[in-house]
């Protein structure tokens, strides 16, 4: 049997009979059972007496309804406000140039709204929009944001309220208090006198001709806490000709189900005061704040109540834990609940770059694990996962991720399965040979794999040592050089040759005080015509890896000289067990970056000897590098160097002799 109360609409309908024990604590805390939001909401919290919820009663008074049957057709209007509750994220400082390069991509993306910052709060943000008038803008109208007046002034003469009119932006926005008790303490000012504040300041900049938004700060808990004095804030406001009421979340401590309910009364007060023709007609909108991770899911609960404007950042950020991340609430509007959200829905798939862009401005780490747009939103590393992915799609994805301009990656490491090597061979365009050379060669690499892993190397960030190793154990490849021998000292030299390491010698480190000999044997040439080089090669360096690199360069360069090209732009050392001290497992990771190409790629190797980790992750970034430039069939294919070196010498009558260079 299903139970509902009152006139509940379709969403309600279709909830299911709460479980006895949640009807007990209902009936005990002396809530009125309102549909499965309820249901769970009393079956956790079994007495009345600790809840703050009055969803309760306005449950039954308002007659919720549920979302519109033509949700479909509506549209949600974007409301980004990076460049202000955004920048109020610690770590965040936007320049000018900043702030106008956020402002047109926003744009370009087809947000309605982008509020640009407060031009009464500093001088950065007033020249801000002094150079924004200058910016035509395709899609969005900017937004300038302020206060209502400051209590006991007149509007004419409130330097906040003249600053947003200075902006001449067509939106202004201004945050006033929707909470009896915030009133009070903080503005110390009467009830009565923030409803003046609010209506005044509302008529004076619609009198200036501006489209008025009214962030109601603190409805959410204002509204639990005296319900009516919330909802008089909202009315003041509408009915000073306030085009969008904004419902905030502002301390983020309120909950979807709250949120919903809350925003669909709000949205049927305005209604009302529209048809009682007190107000012309006001939309509702939703600003959360992220504090315990529901600002996401809150704005779109409050949208299925009604609201149809969301405001957000890009990536979340702002104040304290952030904003609601419009990064995620976008995708969701268009994929998930059908609504348009964007001028053009195509520019979805521009939010991953969106994305990565804010970070570059923001000067914040990517986070990988970011959905819809971090680069582990569609990153697949559990075997069973990988092999169904590799049949269908859709079985560990709930959408295509080039809808969103993100992509499909495969990660391997110890938990993967033959599909993970399978889906790395296509990856890296190796599948052409026979399915069963390919069954082979994956079980052998996934084998190996798991015994490296499990002896300190960690393969997921390092796809160069992946793909190299994969393409090691084909016959078909050949590693162009082999490091046939090495050594690396590392001295004391005397303080006239700059070697003096005392704490007080003002050259610290010494100079060059590590050297490296290196003996390798190198594959040169190209199909046709191809020669095996030794060569014996000294290099210099700081340390010993850095002297290990000079000494590897010296020998492949004359041969390939785009390695010239070719820099580390990371080295990361980590200690596997630390209790095993100075004979511990050291993990290496170099990143190299191809400037030429403009293409980086990760190398692992672990090793108790941190120089045989790190040169062992030197060679696979060098060979990955002539890889990558030349491809698999730049020099020779044969299945040893050593049967190349004996055609050789019919073919070249040079090289072959040991070349040692200065
Ligand atoms: C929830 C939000 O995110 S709202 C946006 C918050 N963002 C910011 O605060 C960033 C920009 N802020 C600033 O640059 C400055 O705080 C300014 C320029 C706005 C004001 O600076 P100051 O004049 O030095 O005041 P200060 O910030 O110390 O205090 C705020 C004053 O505004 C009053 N006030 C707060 N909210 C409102 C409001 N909605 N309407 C009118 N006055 C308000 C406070 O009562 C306080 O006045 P009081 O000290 O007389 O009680
Ligand atoms: C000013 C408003 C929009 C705000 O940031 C909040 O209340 O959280």
């Amino acid at each position: 049997m299903a139970l509902f109360v009152g006139h509940f609409g379709k969403v309600a309908r279709r909830y299911v009979e709460p479980d006895s024990r949640a009807k007990r604590a209902c009936s005990n805390s002396g809530l009125i059972l309102a549909g499965r939001t309820r249901v769970a909401h009393c079956a956790a919290l079994p007495s009345r007496a600790h809840i703050h919820d009055s969803t309760a009663e306005y449950q039954v008074q308002d007659l919720y309804t549920g979302p519109p049957s033509s949700a479909a057709e509506l549209g949600v209007d974007i409301y980004d406000t990076t460049l202000r509750d955004g920048s109020q994220g610690e770590g965040i400082s936007f320049s000018v140039e900043d702030k106008l390069r956020i402002l047109q991509r926003l744009d370009d993306l087809g947000v309605a709204f982008i509020e640009g910052g407060w031009p009464g709060s500093n001088p950065k943000d007033a020249a801000f929009f002094e150079a924004a008038k200058k910016v035509p803008l395709k899609n969005a109208k900017l937004a300038a944001f302020g206060s209502t007046r400051y209590k006991n002034v007149l509007c004419e003469q409130d330097a906040n309220l003249a600053a947003l009119l200075e902006a001449q932006t067509p939106v202004v926005t201004i945050v006033g208090k929707a909470a009896k008790k915030q009133v009070e303490l903080v503005l110390s000012a009467s009830p009565e006198e923030n409803l003046a504040m609010i209506s005044e300041s509302v008529h004076y900049l619609v009198s200036h001709g501006r489209t008025v938004m009214f962030d109601a700060e603190h409805f959410f808990d204002g509204y639990q806490a005296d319900r009516e004095y919330a909802l008089q804030c909202c009315r003041a406001a509408a009915e000073a000709g306030a085009h969008v009421i904004v419902l905030c979340d502002t301390n983020g401590g309120s909950t979807p189900w709250q949120i919903e309910c809350i925003t669909a009364t709000v949205s049927k007060e305005l209604t009302l005061l529209e048809q009682s023709g007190r107000a012309a007609a006001t939309k509702v909108g939703i600003h959360c704040h992220n504090d315990m991770e529901l600002a996401v899911a809150n704005s779109v609960a409050a949208v299925r109540g009604g609201a149809s404007l969301v405001q957000g950042t890009a990536n979340g950020l702002g104040e304290r834990t952030g904003n609601a991340n419009l990064m995620s609430i976008i995708p969701i509007l268009a994929l998930k609940m059908g609504r348009s959200c964007l001028a053009d829905i195509s520019k979805l798939s521009q939010m991953t770059s969106m994305s990565r862009f804010i970070d570059e401005m923001a000067n914040q780490p990517h986070v990988p694990s970011r959905p819809f747009v971090g680069a582990s939103a569609f990153a697949h590393k559990g075997g069973l996962h990988v092999a169904a992915v590799l049949k269908d799609e859709s079985t560990y994805q709930h959408i295509d991720p080039k809808i969103v301009g993100n992509e499909r990656r495969v990660l391997v490491s110890e938990l993967s399965g033959r599909g993970n090597i399978v889906s790395k061979m296509q990856e890296f365009g190796i599948l052409s040979e026979s399915s069963d050379s390919v069954k082979k060669n994956s079980k052998l690499v996934l084998d190996q794999i798991k015994e490296l892993e499990n002896c300190g190397y960690t393969f997921e960030g390092a796809e160069a040592s992946v793909e190299l190793m994969i393409r090691r154990a084909m016959a078909s490849y050949t590693s162009p050089f082999e490091l046939l021998d090495f050594n690396v000292t590392t001295g004391k030299r005397s303080a006239n040759e700059g070697g003096d390491f005392s704490q007080k010698s003002n050259v610290p480190f010494g100079d060059s005080p590590s050297q490296a000999v290196v003996r390798m044997r190198l594959l040169v040439g190209d199909e046709d015509m191809c020669a095996v080089r030794n060569t014996l090669e000294v290099g210099e360096g700081n340390g010993p890896v850095d002297a290990l690199n000079a000494a590897i360069r010296r020998s492949l360069l004359p041969f390939f000289p785009s390695l010239a090209e070719l820099v580390l732009v990371d080295y990361k050392v980590r200690i596997l067990d630390n209790e095993s001290a100075t004979r511990a497992i050291t993990r290496v990771s170099i990143t190299f970056k191809d400037v030429g190409e403009n293409r980086e790629w990760t190398t692992v190797s672990a090793h108790p000897n941190i120089i045989i980790a790190s040169l062992n992750s030197l060679l696979d970034g060098f060979e990955f590098a002539m890889l990558s430039r030349h491809g698999p069939d730049c020099l020779v294919t044969a299945s040893s160097t050593d049967t190349i070196s004996e055609g050789i010498t019919q073919r070249i009558a040079t090289a072959a002799e040991p070349v040692a260079r200065e």
